[in-house]
């Protein structure tokens, strides 16, 4: 077999299309933009000057086009970090990997993937209709247990204090990755920014108390209350940490854009969450033209 990945670990359909998000090597732009919801896939291409091609399956819509000369995919990744893994490792296999061949190409290119996402937000100075870049995704799912990850000199510290500060809560197993650097200078300078929580669910897992009784108790202020040096955690949300994990290690570079649409101390949701995802989406638009 030689470095040929097999047909049952990399699935190419019949047409040549990776299998889940049915797309072939040369629908991807180099500049993707992942979105949870499908709706908001128009709501991002509306702005292109042209789009190139629109395909889907399940919860993974692509629109394709141009944004003055840029080349940019926009793609649904529905929600949750078990949707990342999917959709992180065939966009990279749509780059890296010779459908021909099934062979690891000599030259690996590295993605920008900027996510535009809605959050909730744990900080009482940030307000409903914050902009936030997630300075780092701090993952309480399970996702990165199957992985090698590395952490950086960065990243330890910060990981390590926060095991520290939430040691008595049983079976989590945090993990936490940096957003990359130059996307985060590149677009998140005007906004707010701070380390996103990325959980495993919506209700309990983000301290949500609705039927069912919640096992951990207190879970916002938990979070709220985290500091190490100048970091604190600012706001809660089902994908991000999965997203910079994966992306570093396949050796692409990703920022997560949050649209905050819940004030979870002031117990408020957004009356208008469309203008504020809006306005995410023309920040980061205007940043990538
Ligand atoms: O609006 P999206 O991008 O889906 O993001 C947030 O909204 C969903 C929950 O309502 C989760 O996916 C969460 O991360
Ligand atoms: O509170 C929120 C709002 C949006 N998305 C989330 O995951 N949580």
């Amino acid at each position: 077999m030689g470095n040929k990945l097999s047909e049952a670990d990399l699935i190419i359909n019949r047409d040549g299309t990776i299998y889940h998000l049915n797309l072939l090597p040369e629908d991807l732009a180099h500049t993707v933009i992942t979105v949870g919801d499908p709706d908001r896939v128009s709501e991002i291409s509306k702005h292109f000057d042209r789009i190139e091609l629109k395909k889907g399956k399940r919860e993974f819509l692509t629109h394709t086009g141009y944004l003055g000369q840029k080349r940019i995919t926009v793609i649904s990744t529905g929600i949750g970090t078990d949707n990342i893994d999917i959709v992180f490792n065939e966009l990279d296999a749509l780059v890296n990997i010779d459908f021909e061949t099934r062979e690891i190409k000599k030259e690996l290119i590295s993605l920008d993937i900027i996510r535009v996402g809605t959050s909730g937000a744990i900080q009482s100075d940030l307000p409903m209709g914050t902009i936030l870049a997630s300075s780092f995704g701090l993952g309480l799912d399970a996702l990165m247990k199957y992985y090698v990850h590395e952490l950086s000199v960065d990243e330890r510290p910060i990981l390590e204090a926060f095991q520290s500060h939430a040691s008595h809560i049983k079976g989590i197993h945090p993990y936490l990755t940096a957003a990359d650097p130059g996307l985060l200078s590149r677009i998140g300078t005007e906004m707010e920014q701070g380390i996103t929580v990325t959980a495993p669910g919506f209700y309990a897992p983000q301290g949500r108390q609705v039927r069912a009784k919640n096992a951990i108790p207190n879970f916002i202020e938990l979070l709220n209350t985290f500091r190490h040096g100048k970091y604190r955690i600012t706001n809660l949300e089902m994908e991000t940490a999965g997203i910079y994990a994966l992306a570093k290690a396949l050796g692409h570079k990703a920022l997560s854009v949050n649209a905050i649409l819940a004030s979870r101390v002031n117990f408020e949701f957004s009356k208008n969450p469309d203008k504020v995802v809006e306005k995410a989406i023309k920040m980061v638009l205007d940043k990538l033209s």
